[in-house]
């Protein structure tokens, strides 16, 4: 019923902004239907009448015997000239008339590129702000050094947060909606700029999982090895894992783990659907949890991920990462993952209050 009720709003909504558009079109096309008659008019019609009413000026004023071949003869020849230089002029206003045109289309384009250019000195001076984002490729901990987390609107959410997610201490981020624990993650990676302080973070080793994973276009199999193709994933598999074990027998595995290998029956290897059409959320979001076991990174930054599966999938999850060693930074309001975690960074008010605690299990 309220589904029904949002889609009849959209639907309004939808409607009341066409109606205004096709309002502004219509006006559009009126302005420059009348203003097509009018340069029409100057520059082709007006030229016409001119010249005749100067004619007719020039016969009446000089009332001689237009009889004489000769005379005919210069008549023509004036009236053709005079006719030429009239239409002439017609057309140069005319042509004043279209600069105006011309104009307006020109001012847009400069708009447009100043804007670009505003854009790009922008996205300059932020490039140069994430230089507190120290990538140490032999890191092994994730440290924030009094770091402040603003947002783009410099509203400050987290005041000089400093805390170390070292190997095997997963973090745990809490707090109320609107508190800045997405906002954290956004700074992790590095889609905002550390403001003031300083942001360690390992440059390899560290894999990402948002509360609604990217679906490519391919197949099973690519879902969970993005963003590595068939042929990279081989050789990450050669190279790390059990050479007599197949790509594809162990991504079942991870699909069992995830509770998913019900998809691989249902669509096998190589069906090619929109993913993000045909997968619930939940169904996605233990994909994205597929995505991070078979990447098995160091650090797994979980912003969400599994907030739509049932708490019982959810805690097998946990468990699945704990055992492979991955350290997780997550941010949750369930309290049933307290017990996957070593610290709890608790975000207060959203206001630059913050509180971090160890979990004892
Ligand atoms: N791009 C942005 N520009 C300005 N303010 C933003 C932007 N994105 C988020 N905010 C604001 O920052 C604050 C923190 O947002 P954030 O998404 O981090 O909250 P959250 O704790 O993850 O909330 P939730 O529990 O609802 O997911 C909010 O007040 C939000 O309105």
């Amino acid at each position: 019923m309220a589904s029904h009720c949002h889609y009849f709003l959209i639907n309004q909504m939808v409607e009341a902004k066409f109606a205004t558009l096709l309002n502004h079109s219509k006006i559009l096309l009126r302005k420059r239907w009348l203003y097509g008659i009018f340069d029409d008019f100057v520059t082709k019609q007006l030229p016409h009448n001119v010249t005749w009413g100067l004619s007719l000026l020039y016969a009446l004023e000089h009332k001689g015997d237009r009889a004489l071949t000769s005379t005919q003869g210069e008549l023509a020849h004036a009236l053709r000239f005079l006719a030429s230089v009239v239409s002439q002029s017609f057309i140069a206003f005319g042509d004043i008339l279209e600069l105006h045109k011309k104009f307006l289309e020109l001012s847009g384009g400069v708009n447009r590129i100043f804007e670009l250019e505003e854009l790009l000195k922008a996205s300059q001076s932020n490039a140069v702000m994430p230089s507190n984002v120290i990538s140490v490729p032999s890191e092994e901990t994730i440290s924030f050094r009094n770091v402040d987390i603003v947002t783009p609107s410099q509203k400050l959410l987290a005041s000089q947060l400093s805390c170390d997610v070292s190997q095997g201490k997963s973090l745990l981020v809490t707090g109320p909606n609107g508190s800045g624990k997405s906002s954290i993650f956004r700074v992790l990676q590095s889609l905002w700029p550390v403001a003031s302080g300083r942001l360690t973070v390992p440059s390899e080793g560290i894999f990402h999982v948002p509360q609604r994973p990217y679906t490519c276009l391919g197949t099973l199999r690519d879902q969970i090895i993005y963003p590595l193709s068939r042929e990279e994933a081989e050789l990450k598999m050669a190279k790390t894992g059990d050479r007599s074990t197949s790509l594809d027998d162990h991504l079942r595995t991870i699909l069992e783990n995830v509770r998913l290998v019900y998809l691989l029956e249902r669509e096998g290897w190589d069906a090619t659907p929109n993913w993000e059409d045909i997968l619930s959320l939940g169904e996605q979001q233990r994909l994205g949890m597929a995505r991070l076991f078979f990447h098995s990174p160091k650090f797994g930054i979980l912003d969400e991920c599994t907030n739509a599966t049932s708490v019982d999938v959810e805690e097998h999850l946990y468990r699945l990462a704990t055992d492979m060693g991955i350290t997780v930074v997550t941010s949750s309001q369930r309290p049933a993952l307290i017990p996957f975690h070593s610290l709890e960074l608790k975000l207060i008010d959203g206001e630059g209050k913050w509180e971090l605690c160890s979990i004892n299990h």
